[in-house]
Parts: C-alpha cells; structure tokens; sequence
C-alpha cells in the first residue's frame, strides 16, 4: 500500500482543493473561479440543509408556513433563489444573474462586480419536494472580459459556457462539475461540511439499457420521438427492449443516465413544440456535462449547445445521454427531415 502523502493527497479530494488544483494549471488566473465556485458550493450546501427539513414544514413552520416568531416563510424554491442570489453577488466575482425564479436579469452594482455571469435553475424539480424525491439546483457560467456586461453576454450558445454543474439533494447531496475537462462528482460529507470527490473522471457509457420521459405526453409526440420510444420498447433487432425510468426531476433523472447510461427525453410535442425546458439553465448546463462525459444532446435539429437563444427563459426540446443512443434519435429526426 502506497502511504506517501501524495497518495493520502489524491485519495481525499475537496472540492476546494480540487478546483484550486486546476487553477494551478493556468498560471495567469487570479483565484476568481475559485471564489466563485466556493460560493456556489456554500448556496448548495444551505438549499440541501433546507430541503432536507422540508418535510418538518408544517411542524417548524418552514416552507409556505408561519415560524415560531409568526413570521411567514418562504417556499424553497423562492428560498433557494434568494440564496443563491446572495451567494453569488456576495463572492464579488459575478456581474449578470438569471434565475429560473426571475423575470429579468440581474446585473451586479459595478462597485462588486465581477467577470463572470451565472445562469440557474436554484430548484429543480420542485413539484417533488412534498414527496421526498431527489430535486437539485443547476447552474451553468459564462465569462465576461473587457467590456461592461450587457444581457447578450448570457444569451450565447452553450458551448461558450466556462463550466456547469448541478447539485442533487437526494439520498445523499451530490455536486457534479465540470470546467470543460471532464465531469466529476463529490458528494456532500455532512459530518465534515465538506464536498470530498467520489466520482472522478465520470463517463457515460456508450450505449444505455434505460429511455426516461414523461410518456403521458405520448398522444402529442411527433413522429421521431414516437418511433423512437416504440423502438425501446419493441426493438426489431433481437435486442432486449430498454427498461422506463422517470423520476420527473431533470437533476435526477439526468444523473442517473450520467452514471448509468441510456437516453433523456423532453421533447417538443403538439401542445409545447418547444417542449418544457429551459435553455439557459437546464438545456445547456446539462448538454455541457454530457458532452463532457462523453455523450450527446440533441434538440431535435441541431446540437444542443449550438442554440442561440433569444430571450432569457427560451425553452428547447431536449434528447440527452449515451452517444448511440443519441445517435439513434439524430438519425430519425433526420430521415423524417429528408422525406419532407
Ligand atoms: O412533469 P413533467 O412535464 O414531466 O416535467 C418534468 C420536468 O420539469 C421540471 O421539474 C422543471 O423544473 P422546475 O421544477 O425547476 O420548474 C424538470 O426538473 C423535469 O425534468
Ligand atoms: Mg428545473
Ligand atoms: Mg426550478
């Protein structure tokens, strides 16, 4: 057994100590990014204290009740939108905000003002929260250099992106990151207080056992997407079909097809043709991740994190997960392109 200290080093990873090790790697760089994740991480360890007493509600007065003082509480994900937007403008390292929970942007006063925008979803799946299902927060971060931000700097393609993450509140709290070299994932030591790396160099696998969508909206699919799910469930080829997994939290549903491979699907469909997600800060933070492991997202014509979006809250149809899997999809979509 190797007991040098680089190997106790390697084998205990903070997040803290992992970001400042990749920092290392560009000599010119300031430590901003560092702050800023440390400010995220501390956002995300707050909502997950919450959310983890959510279901004590209506006994301590959390969450839409009144508090021991009779002051009315905030629902979480108001909660955590206000958490997390003073986390970040508190780091001092960000100058454009959007949330999921806000109409506008918010832009930074030029006194506290950093380079970096972040875009968010600070709590995902929240129609899950009073059954105790896994929800999380999303966020994905754009760099601003040399001029006065203005909300184009937000609406840019995703591949623009610097870094994404979420943050599932689950069975345990886990945060997956990636800064454009690779994905990892730390989980939440809640005696420790501290995010310890768990997951290293995450990669998807190739090819999936498992398809997750909300088929209730099947009646309204388009051909591709209708083809596609008859196909997992009865493949024509001799392979076994692919087994429904939905849990109706993106984070959730999207960290398992991370680890375990298959494919997500929010498609656009006759009542929502732009389908239900967001492009911002659930589309393409979790197009970057995906990519990033070595899979795919597709929006149904083009690479997802070639999308130029137009309007903060723009939605997009969205096919995520294992490269064949997503391959397989982009080819029905093509064939129904060609035949009109
Ligand atoms: O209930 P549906 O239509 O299947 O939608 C589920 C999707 O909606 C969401 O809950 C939307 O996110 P919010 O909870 O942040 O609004 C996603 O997490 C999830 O993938
Ligand atoms: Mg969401
Ligand atoms: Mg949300």
């Amino acid at each position: 057994m190797d007991h040098s200290a680089d190997a106790h080093r390697t084998d205990l990873m903070t997040i803290t100590r992992f970001v400042l090790n990749e920092q290392s790697k560009h000599p010119e760089s300031r430590g901003d990014f560092t702050i800023l994740l440390s400010h995220i991480v501390l956002g995300c360890k707050f909502v997950c204290s919450a959310v983890s007493k959510a279901g004590l509600a209506k006994l301590i007065g959390l969450a839409g009740e009144t508090n021991v003082q009779g002051e009315e509480q905030k629902k979480l994900d108001v909660l955590s939108n206000d958490v997390f937007i003073k986390a970040l403008i508190s780091s001092g390292r960000t100058c454009i905000l959007v949330s999921e929970e806000d109409e506008e942007a918010t832009f930074v006063e030029p006194s506290n003002r950093g380079k970096y925008c972040v875009v968010f979803d600070p709590l995902d799946g929240s129609s899950n929260i009073d059954c105790g299902v896994s929800i999380g927060t999303i966020f994905g971060i754009y760099m601003v250099d040399g001029h006065d931000p203005t909300i184009e700097d937000v609406l840019q393609p995703g591949k623009n992106m610097l870094a994404a993450g979420y943050c599932m509140y689950g069975s345990s709290c886990t945060l997956v990151l990636s800064t454009g070299t690779g994905v990892n994932g730390f989980t939440l030591d809640p005696s420790l207080g501290e995010f310890i790396l768990t997951h290293p160099d995450i990669k998807i696998p190739k090819k999936g056992k498992i398809y997750s969508v909300n088929e209730g909206n099947a009646k309204n699919w388009d051909g591709p997407t209708t083809k596609y799910v008859e196909k997992c469930k009865f493949p024509k080829d001799g392979s076994s079909p692919k087994s429904l997994r939905y849990i109706g939290s993106m984070v959730a549903d999207v960290h398992r097809t991370l680890l375990y491979g298959g494919i997500f699907l929010y498609p656009g469909d006759k009542k929502s043709p732009n389908g239900k997600l967001r492009v911002l800060y659930e589309v393409f933070p979790m197009s970057f991740l995906m990519e990033q492991a070595g899979g795919q997202a597709f929006t149904g014509k083009i690479r997802a994190l070639d999308l130029v979006p137009k309007k903060l809250h723009e939605r997009s149809p969205i096919f995520l997960g294992s490269y064949d899997d997503v391959e397989e999809i982009k080819a029905l979509y093509a064939a129904e392109a060609a035949a009109k």
